[in-house]
C-alpha cells in the first residue's frame, strides 16, 4: 500500500516539533491534539508553505522534500488541495467562477473529477450563480472544498474546516465529508480537536501532544489503547461499525456483524453504514444474561485484557463481541474483583440504547 511519509523537525524557543510518521495514502488520517501541539505546522510543511530543516516528506513515489539532498518541491508544484478553517473565496467572483479558478489550473488530461460531479457531491449545484457573501458559513466551506477538489489533488489537507460553524451547521456538514471519503479516492490529512469529527471521519488517528506523536494507528485499535483515554479529551470509548436495518418503537436497529444493537431513533436511511461510539463508562458487565433489565443491548463477549484505568481504582476491560468486534468497559476495581474477571472469560455486556452515539 502506498504511504505518506513525514519526518518534520522544528525548533523554536518554546516549541519543538519532532514527527516521524507513515500515514496510509488513502482514506482520512486525522491529526488530533490540543491547541499549539503542531498540527497546522505539519499541514503547512506538507503543503510546502514552510520549509522545515532536516525534514523529509514523500507521497507514494513522489518525494516533495528531502533536506539531506537539498531537495524541496515548491508549493505550486505539489498536487495538493488545502482547505483552511475559514473559506477564503474570491468575493468579487460568483461560485461558478471561483470553481473555474481551480479547474482551469489543471490540464484537461490530468483532471480526475468533473465539475458536475463535485458540485453534486457537495450539494452546491444550485448555488453556482451566487456571490460568496450570500452563502452561509457551511456553504462557503463546501465551495472551498469543491474548488480544492477541482485541482485534482493527490492529497487533500483540511485544517479544522468545521471550526467556524455552529453545532447545527457542523452536523449538517459532516455527511458531505463522509460522502467525499466514500466516493473519492483522494487521501485526506484532516486536523481537528473535536472528538465527534474524529469518530465520524478518521480511518487513521494520530494523537499528538507538544510537538510529538503519542499514539498513531487505525481508529479502532488506537482507541483501544488505554493511553488514548487521556489524550482523547473525553474518556475511553470504542467505535463500532454498523448498518441501519430498521426503525421501530422509537428505536433504530443496527446490524453489527451477526448481532443486533438498538439505539435511540435516528433519522438515518435503512441500509446506511454508520459508525457508533460507545463510552467505556456506559458499558457494564454481568456473568449471566439479565432477564429483567431495562437495558436493551445484552450481548455475549469475551474478556481479552484488563488494564489500569486513568484513575487507580478503575479498570479498563477490553472485550470482544462476535466477529472480534472490540469493545471497552470501564469498571471499578472492586467490581472486577467481585466478578473475578480474567482474560478468556465469557461474560455478558450491557449497553443502554441511549448510550450508543
Ligand atoms: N511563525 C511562528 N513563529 C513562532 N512560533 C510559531 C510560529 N508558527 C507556529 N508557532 C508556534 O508553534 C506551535 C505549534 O503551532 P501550530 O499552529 O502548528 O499548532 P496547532 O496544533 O495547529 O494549534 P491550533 O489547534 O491552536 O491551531 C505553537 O506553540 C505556535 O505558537
Amino acid at each position: 500500500m502506498s504511504e505518506l511519509t513525514i519526518r518534520f523537525k522544528r525548533q523554536l524557543s518554546d516549541f519543538e516539533l519532532d514527527i516521524n510518521e507513515q500515514l496510509p495514502a488513502q482514506g482520512i488520517s486525522v491529526l488530533f491534539g490540543e491547541s499549539g501541539c503542531g498540527k497546522t505546522t505539519i499541514l503547512r510543511a506538507l503543503a510546502g508553505l514552510e520549509r522545515l530543516p532536516e525534514s523529509f516528506c514523500q507521497l507514494g513515489e513522489h518525494c516533495w522534500q528531502d533536506e539531506q539532498r537539498n531537495h524541496f518541491v515548491p508549493t505550486y508544484r505539489r498536487p495538493i488541495g488545502y482547505v483552511f478553517q475559514e473559506a477564503s473565496l474570491f468575493e468579487h467572483l460568483n461560485v461558478a467562477q471561483n470553481l473555474q479558478f481551480g479547474w482551469r489550473r489543471i490540464a484537461p488530461k490530468q483532471r480526475k473529477v468533473s465539475m458536475g460531479d463535485v458540485c453534486q457531491l457537495l450539494g452546491i449545484s444550485d448555488k453556482l450563480e451566487r456571490r460568496p457573501c450570500s452563502l452561509s458559513g457551511g456553504e462557503r466551506q463546501r465551495v472551498a472544498i469543491a474548488r480544492a477538489l477541482l485541482t485534482s489533488p493527490q492529497l487533500l489537507l483540511m485544517d479544522e474546516p468545521l471550526s467556524a460553524l455552529d453545532l447545527a451547521r457542523k452536523r449538517e456538514f459532516l455527511p458531505y465529508l463522509e460522502r467525499l471519503h466514500n466516493e473519492l479516492d483522494i487521501p485526506i490529512v484532516y486536523v481537528s480537536h473535536a472528538p465527534e469529527e474524529v469518530i465520524r471521519l478518521a480511518d487513521h488517528l494520530v494523537l499528538m501532544k507538544q510537538g510529538r506523536v503519542c499514539l498513531s494507528g487505525p481508529l479502532q485499535q488506537t482507541l483501544l489503547n488505554p493511553k488514548s483515554a487521556q489524550l482523547f479529551a473525553d474518556g475511553a470509548s470504542s467505535v463500532i461499525n454498523t448498518v441501519v436495518t430498521s426503525h421501530l418503537n422509537g428505536l433504530t436497529e443496527l446490524a453489527c456483524g451477526s448481532k443486533v444493537l438498538q439505539m435511540s431513533k435516528r433519522d438515518i436511511p435503512i441500509g446506511q453504514k454508520i459508525r457508533c461510539r460507545i463510552f467505556a463508562s456506559d458499558v457494564s458487565i454481568s456473568l449471566t444474561k439479565a432477564q429483567d433489565s431495562s437495558i436493551l443491548n445484552l450481548l455475549p463477549a469475551t474478556v481479552c485484557s484488563l488494564k489500569p484505568g486513568v484513575r487507580p481504582d478503575e479498570v479498563l476491560v477490553q472485550l470482544e463481541l462476535a466477529e472480534k468486534t472490540p469493545l471497552l468497559a470501564l469498571l471499578s476495581r472492586y467490581s472486577c474483583q467481585h466478578l473475578k474477571l480474567i482474560p478468556n472469560m465469557v461474560v455478558w455486556v450491557q449497553i443502554k440504547a441511549v448510550a450508543i452515539l
